[in-house]
C-alpha cells in the first residue's frame, strides 16, 4: 500500500536543487529521500547513478530494504540508486585514483590490528593516552600519521584513518577528478549529515560543486562527537550551498499510535509532559546480577511471545545496553538457561577486535612450517591479540600482558642461544607447549574441522592465555557455511597441500567483511551497545543497564554499565540524553526500560530538569 505522504514529505518531492531535510527520529527522512531519488533517476544518463551515502553498513542494509519494499519504485529505479558507506565509497576512489598522491597502483587495506602493530614502536614510547598532555597527544598523533603515510606510500597499505583526508585532498586538488566523480553521481544523498566529520565534509564540499546534494539530518541525533562531528556542520552546509530547507520535525511514522517519540523529546528536554506514555514501559530490578538477568530474560521472553503471536515472521527486537561489557555479559547469559528460564536465541553485536586478532592466531597455527621464524610470528600475533583485544578501549592490563609475553619470549631465545632453558614458571613455557601440540595436530583439509580442532586444543590446553584466545574465537562467524574465508582456505589446501596463506586469507576475509554491504537488517533478537542502534529500527526495544555495588552501610562503591556514567547527575548532560533518546526511539511498538530499583536512571527522575537547568 503506497504511503500517504506528510505535507513536509510532499514539499521535499516538489523541490529541486540542493536540499536539507531535517526531522526527528522516524519522521520519514530516509523514506522521502528514497522517493526523491527515484524521481531524480528520470534525469540520469545511462552510466549515472544516484548515490546514497551512509555511515554504517547496518543503515545501508535498512535503506536497501526500504528501497525494495517501496512498492511505487520500478525495478529500473531501484537499480539506479547506489547505496554505500562513506568507507567503502572512499576505498573505491582510493583504489582507482590513489596513485595520484604518489601511492602505488595496487593498494591493500591495513587492518586495525596490523595498523596497531605498524605503529607500536611509536605508541610504546608514550604513556596511556589519558595521561598525556595536549602537546604530547598532538606529537604522538603526528608521528603516527607520518608512519602510516609512509606505510601507504612505500607498501601500498592504507589504514582506515587515511581514507577521508586522502580522498578530500585528491578531490580538492583536481577539478578533473571532481568532474569525473560527480559526472557519475549527479545526485548524492547524505544520510545522518549531522555526524559528518571535518574530512568527510571536505569531500562533500568538493563534490557539491557539481553534484546536487540532499542532506538528511537530525541535529539532536548527533552522538558521534568523539569522532569529530561538529555541532555547526548544518550551518556550514547552509552557508556553502544555500539549500532549500525542510523540517519534518513533528511527524513520527515509526511508532505511530504510541507516545515513544514524545517521550524521546521529553528526555531531551529533561521535562516530562506526562506521567505515563503509550508504548513506553518502565520496570525495575533488584541490584544484583541474577535478579537483573532474570528480570531481563523474563521481559525479553514476554516480548518475544507478543511478537510471535502477531504472526509477522520478520519481527525484530533489540536489547540495548550502555557498554560493550554488558553486551557480552547479557549475551553470555542468553546463551544458557537461567533457572526455569530457557536460553534465548539471539545475535550479539560484539566488537570484532578480539575475535579477529584471535582468528589471526589460529590462522598462523594452521599455516605451518618456517621453524623459529614461524614461532616468532605466532608469539607476535598472540601479543598483538592482548594489545588490541579491547579495540579503542585499550586497557593497561592488555598492554602489559602483551609486553610480558614479548619479554618472556626474548628471554627464551637468549637462553636457548646459551644452551639454557627458561625458568619453569615463565609464562612462555605453557604457551610453547600448546604451540607444539597444535603444530603436531594432523590436519585434514576441511577448514572447518581443522579450525575447530586447533581452537579446541588452545581452549583446553595448559596455557591460560591461549585458552582465552580459543574461547574468544568460538563465534567467529566469518567461518560460517559458504563464506569466502572457508572457500579460500579450502582452495589454499587444494592448490598447495596445506594452508600456506592462512594468515593472509583471514586478514583478507576481514577486509571483505568490512566493505560488504550485504549485511541484513536485524531479525529476531539482537543484543547491542546503545551506540550501535543508531539508524536502525525494531518492533520492540528493551533498554537494560547495570546497577550499583554497595558497601554494607549502603554507600555506593562502583556503578558500572549505566546509561548515564555512574548514574550521576553531573554526567546527565546532552550527550547522555541524545544517546538515550536515539535508543528509545528505535522501537515501532514498544520500548521497555529496565533500571535498578534502588538507583533509578537519573534521566527518568522528574526533578532532573531543575538540577540540570535544561
Ligand atoms: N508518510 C508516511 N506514512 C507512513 N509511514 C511512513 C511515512 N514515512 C515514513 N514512514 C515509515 O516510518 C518509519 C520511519 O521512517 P524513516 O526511516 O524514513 O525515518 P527517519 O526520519 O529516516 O528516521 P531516523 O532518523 O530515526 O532513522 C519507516 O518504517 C517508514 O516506512
Amino acid at each position: 500500500m503506497p504511503l500517504e505522504l506528510s505535507q513536509g514529505q510532499k514539499d521535499v518531492l516538489a523541490a529541486d536543487g540542493d536540499l536539507l531535510v531535517k526531522g526527528g527520529p522516524g519522521s520519514g527522512k530516509t523514506t522521502v529521500s528514497i522517493l526523491k531519488a527515484a524521481q531524480l533517476t528520470k534525469g540520469l544518463r545511462p552510466t549515472q547513478r544516484i548515490l546514497f551515502l551512509s555511515f554504517a553498513r547496518a543503515t545501508v542494509a535498512r535503506v536497501m530494504e526500504a528501497i525494495v519494499e517501496e512498492e511505487t519504485l520500478t525495478v529500473d529505479e531501484r537499480g539506479l540508486i547506489a547505496v554505500d558507506t562513506y568507507h567503502s565509497f572512499f576505498w573505491s576512489m582510493l583504489k582507482t585514483h590513489g596513485y595520484l598522491t604518489g601511492w602505488p597502483r595496487k593498494l591493500t587495506v591495513l587492518t586495525p590490528p596490523s595498523e596497531a602493530a605498524a605503529v607500536s614502536h611509536i605508541t610504546s614510547q608514550y604513556k596511556a593516552i589519558s595521561r598525556l598532555t595536549e602537546a604530547e597527544r598532538v606529537e604522538r598523533k603526528g608521528r603516527i600519521n607520518e608512519q602510516l603515510q609512509r606505510v601507504a606510500r612505500e607498501q601500498g597499505q592504507v589504514c582506515f584513518d587515511l581514507f577521508a583526508p586522502t580522498v578530500a585532498g585528491l578531490l580538492e586538488s583536481s577539478a578533473k577528478l571532481r568532474r569525473l566523480v560527480t559526472g557519475k553521481y549527479p545526485v548524492i544523498i547524505l544520510d545522518e549529515f549531522q555526524d559528518t566529520n571535518a574530512d568527510q565534509w571536505r569531500v562533500v564540499k568538493a563534490l557539491g560543486e557539481f553534484s546536487t546534494l540532499i542532506a538528511l539530518a537530525d541535529p539532536e541525533q548527533r552522538i558521534f562527537d568523539f569522532i569529530g562531528a561538529d555541532p555547526k556542520r548544518l550551518d556550514h552546509f547552509v552557508e556553502t550551498f544555500a539549500p532549500k530547507q525542510f523540517d519534518l520535525a513533528g511527524d513520527n511514522h515509526r511508532s505511530k499510535g504510541t507516545e515513544i517519540a514524545l517521550f524521546g523529546n521529553d528526555i531531551l528536554r529533561g521535562k516530562f509532559s506526562k506521567g505515563a506514555y503509550v508504548g513506553v514501559v518502565f520496570d525495575t530490578f533488584a541490584s544484583a546480577e541474577m535478579p537483573s538477568i532474570i528480570k531481563l530474560k523474563g521481559t525479553v521472553l514476554a516480548a518475544r511471545g507478543r511478537l510471535v503471536a502477531e504472526g509477522n515472521q520478520g519481527w525484530s527486537m533489540a536489547v540495548l545496553v550502555p557498554t560493550k561489557r554488558l553486551t557480552r555479559l547479557v549475551s553470555d547469559h542468553f546463551r544458557v538457561s537461567t533457572g526455569q528460564l530457557p536460553a534465548i536465541f539471539h545475535d550479539a553485536a560484539i566488537d570484532m577486535d578480539a575475535a579477529i586478532l584471535g582468528a589471526e592466531v589460529i590462522a598462523s597455527l594452521l599455516q605451518r612450517g618456517g621453524g623459529e621464524a614461524h614461532r616468532t610470528e605466532f608469539i607476535g600475533l598472540v601479543s598483538d591479540y592482548f594489545r588490541g583485544k579491547n579495540g579503542d578501549e585499550a586497557t593497561a592490563s592488555g598492554i602489559n600482558e602483551a609486553a610480558a609475553i614479548a619479554k618472556s619470549y626474548s628471554t627464551l631465545i637468549e637462553r636457548a642461544a646459551e644452551g639454557k632453558p627458561v625458568p619453569k614458571n615463565s609464562i612462555i613455557v605453557p604457551m610453547i607447549t600448546v604451540y607444539n601440540e597444535c603444530q603436531g595436530l594432523p590436519l585434514t583439509g576441511d577448514p572447518d574441522a581443522d579450525w575447530t580442532a586447533v581452537r579446541q586444543l588452545m581452549e583446553q590446553g595448559a596455557c591460560k592465555r591461549l585458552a582465552e584466545i580459543g574461547a574468544e574465537t568460538r563465534n567467529v562467524r566469518l567461518l560460517g557455511r559458504g563464506t569466502q574465508l572457508r572457500q579460500s582456505l579450502s582452495q589454499d589446501w587444494r592448490n598447495l597441500g596445506g594452508y600456506r596463506n592462512a594468515l593472509a586469507i583471514v586478514r583478507g576475509a576481514f577486509v571483505q567483511e568490512h566493505f560488504s554491504n550485504r549485511s541484513k537488517p536485524e531479525r529476531g533478537i539482537s543484543v547491542m551497545n546503545m551506540h550501535k542502534a543508531k539508524g536502525k529500527q525494531f518492533d520492540e526495544v528493551i533498554i537494560f543497564e547495570g546497577f550499583p555495588r554497595r558497601k554494607h552501610n549502603g554507600e555506593i562503591v562502583s556503578n558500572p554499565n549505566r546509561i548515564v556514567r555512574g548514574n550521576s547527575r553531573e554526567n546527565a548532560g546532552s550527550d547522555a540524553r541524545q544517546n538515550f533518546r536515539v535508543s528509545v526511539t528505535r522501537a515501532k511498538k514498544r520500548t521497555t526500560i529496565l533500571t535498578p530499583k534502588d538507583d533509578v536512571c537519573v534521566l527518568l527522575l522528574s526533578d532532573i530538569e531543575s538540577e540540570q537547568g535544561a
